[in-house]
């Protein structure tokens, strides 16, 4: 254990500034130090490691010069921070739980995951676990800890991955375990694809009171595919409607797993945890030692940090990475100088190096997440490795959404935030909007249509920049293929479910004698919106779905028009199917009719197609009494006044304006999602 002390605790040094100042100045660093920082953030140290005599560079970062440093042998100058810890040290450390720092030999790291369908328990097991192993103290526990985005909490649901570095003793042999956190969400599976690929081993939590849902099966695949070790854990057994034996029946068949050693686990009453830890250990296999080989590291995480940049989670698959290394992502082709690795437990540690096998966290000053993407390798500036890891993936965008403020004056304000969301998530493009136009537009939910003209192909986002049907050759749309899984009580209301929304039947296959799985293919903007809900409620909340993107297909599309007094409102174009622009049509018309206010003159609302009004509903118009000063009086003079005032409001119809209120625009969205 003594000699894995200065792993554990690295004496730091802090270079002062005034050595930082001057262009090749000696320094004298005592010889016990392995590495040293700078006070000034504006440095990036190249050489970190060095003998005590010896020379290193100090590169300034904006300026990209850089200062030679020499060192000589002691003295002043550089203050070491913390000395080496005596060994009434080392063991009080051990016995606060922070002996996780120490470095285990490669055959003793474990790196799994757990995959599960939502809700089935998987953030309330790794908390157990975290628990169980000392990583985090009970008093320290929140509610959930891998989970600890706001969102997540309010939601209940794991959106971004997590990591965490727990330490067990096995046998007397200290083992380190990595966990990585897969979100469970159908809308996750690259995220969930490329924490698989960091691990050799994952945990199938399974709600014994449920049994396989889709989503379980489809994390299967993708974890038999990485070709992981997979651990079948029943969990929820202290549930009086548990049957972990029926379940693990249904997992051999229908995912055809070996369930004889299953595990049946509470997580939230703590029971079978030690049985799971010692089954990690004993089945995962332990990661290849490739630390000579040249640098490849897979990143399956990354987040903004105001301060620091974006910090990159990854796994090193081969090699090495130290602090101050100058390394590459090799899809961007981006290069930086890592100013910070260290390991999640949960909480960021600083360390010194990780080798391969090893699961950590950088931070290199990078500004924006579209450089270091999920799925990208790392690799070193310097000493390239060959191939990049497979399986990375550009995120290409399936759903657009126009979004604006109700108070058209806060259209910057959106900008700066959708800009600052973007250097988050490198998944959302940014809108192409003209944001200096006095904007009180607003766009419906839009996706890709792809049109084909004669001779050439064009991408479409905007309904309202559709041109004719007699301008365009043919227009596809994005199809998904979609898997439900459901007992058979519902197979009916499922199917009709799928029909009604352009659904084409594919498949049946009764994956028990009470359960079946329903394929279908069926138009992308048929299933984003309320398809979910739908499934979920005609199923009374037991069918579960998985879709992918299967490809661009013809499609008989016609934009709907929405004209207001004879004027089109572009903003609320929509592009609908055929068969459904009546309905859709109608619909719109009723409730806008219940939204615009009225005017001094009759407004009529129109559906259109092209030329032709397919729906009409109109806009009675306010009254004034012209006639309430006569008493009694001469017919003609109210016949005057009469016409006095259909001739103004024919006049007003001609020049006036309608103005449509933003929440008629918010409540056709709404709507729309109702009616399609
Ligand atoms: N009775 C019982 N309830 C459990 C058990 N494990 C988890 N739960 C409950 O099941 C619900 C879902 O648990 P989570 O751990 O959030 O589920 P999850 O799979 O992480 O869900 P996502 O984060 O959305 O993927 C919570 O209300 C838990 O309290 C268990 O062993 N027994």
């Amino acid at each position: 254990m003594a000699a894995a002390i200065p792993e554990i605790y690295p004496p730091k040094l802090v270079l002062a500034p005034k050595y930082l100042t001057r262009r090749s100045h000696p320094i004298n660093i005592p010889s016990s130090c392995s590495y040293f920082s700078s006070t000034k953030p504006q440095f990036q140290l190249l050489r970190k490691k060095y003998s005590s005599v010896g020379e290193f560079r100090v590169l300034h970062r904006r300026r990209r010069h850089s200062l030679k440093v020499s060192c000589r042998a002691t003295g002043a100058g550089v203050q070491p921070k913390g000395a080496p810890p005596s060994p009434a040290e080392i063991e009080s450390a051990i016995r606060a739980g922070k002996d996780r720092l120490l470095k285990v030999p490669s055959s003793n790291i474990r790196n799994f995951c757990i995959i599960a369908h939502i809700d089935h328990g998987k953030s309330t097991l790794a908390d157990k676990l975290l628990q169980m192993t000392g990583t985090v103290e009970t008093r320290e526990m929140k509610e959930q800890f891998l989970d600890n985005m706001d969102l997540e909490r309010e939601r209940g649901i794991t959106i971004k991955l997590q990591a965490a570095r727990m330490r067990y003793v096995h046998n007397n042999e200290p083992y380190c375990l990595n966990l990585i956190d897969t979100p469970g969400h159908v809308d996750f599976s690259y995220e969930v694809s490329r924490s698989l690929a960091a691990c050799e081993g994952a945990l199938l939590v399974v709600d014994a009171s449920q049994g396989v849902e889709a989503q379980t099966l489809a994390n299967v695949y993708l974890a038999l595919e990485n070709n992981l070790e997979i651990i079948p854990v029943l969990n929820k057994i202290d549930l009086p409607g548990a049957e972990p034996e029926r379940v693990c029946r249904e997992i051999e068949e229908v995912v055809g797993l070996d369930c004889s050693d299953a595990i049946y686990c509470s997580a939230k009453e703590g029971i079978g945890i030690t049985e799971i830890l010692s089954a990690i250990v004993q089945k995962v296999p332990p990661p290849p030692d490739t630390a000579e080989r040249p640098l490849r590291a897979l990143i399956f995480d990354s987040y903004y940090d105001a301060y620091r940049g974006v910090i990159v989670y990854f796994r090193l698959i081969d090699g090495c990475i130290k602090r101050g290394d100058r390394i590459l992502f090799m899809a961007s082709g981006k290069d930086y100088y890592a100013d910070e690795v260290g390991f999640l437990s949960p909480n960021q540690l600083q360390v010194d190096r990780l080798n391969a096998g090893e699961v950590g966290y950088l931070s290199a000053s990078i500004r924006s997440v579209a450089d270091a993407r999920v799925g990208d390798t790392i690799t070193h500036y310097s000493r390239k490795a060959e191939e990049s890891l497979p399986g990375y993936k550009e995120v290409t965008p399936m759903v657009f959404c126009g979004l604006f403020p109700v108070d058209a004056d806060q259209f910057h304000e959106l900008r700066d935030a959708l800009e600052k969301l973007q250097l988050n998530d490198s998944a959302l493009k940014r809108p192409q909007v003209p944001w200096d136009l006095d904007l009180d537009v607003v766009s419906l939910v839009f996706f890709i249509w792809k049109l084909f003209r004669k001779g050439w192909n064009v991408e479409c986002s905007n309904p309202s920049l559709l041109p004719e049907a007699g301008n365009r050759r043919l227009i596809e749309e994005p199809y998904v293929k979609i898997e439900m899984l459901t007992p058979k009580d519902y197979i009916g209301a499922l199917m009709e479910l799928a029909q009604d929304r352009r659904g084409e039947f594919k498949e049946i296959k009764f994956i028990t004698e009470i359960r079946a799985s329903l394929l279908y293919e069926l138009p992308l903007a048929e299933m984003v919106g309320d398809f979910f809900d739908q499934l979920k409620s005609r199923s009374k909340g037991y069918a579960s779905m998985e879709y992918s993107f299967i490809g661009y297909r013809e499609s008989d599309l016609i934009k709907l028009d929405i004209q207001i007094n004879g004027e089109p409102v572009e903003p609320l174009s929509t592009i609908v199917h055929k068969d459904k622009a009546y309905a859709v049509g109608r619909a719109l018309t009723q409730k806008l009719k219940e939204l615009i206010p009225r005017q001094m003159f009759k407004v009529p609302i129109q559906a259109c197609i092209g030329a032709k009004v397919i729906a009409s509903e109109a806009l009675s118009a306010i009254r004034k009494d012209v006639l309430a000063k006569c008493y009694g009086g001469d017919i003609t003079r109210k016949k005057k006044l009469l016409r006095k005032q259909a001739e103004g409001k024919k006049r007003m119809k001609a020049i006036g304006k309608v103005d449509v209120p933003q929440e008629a625009f918010m409540a056709v969205l709404k709507l729309e999602k109702e009616v399609l």
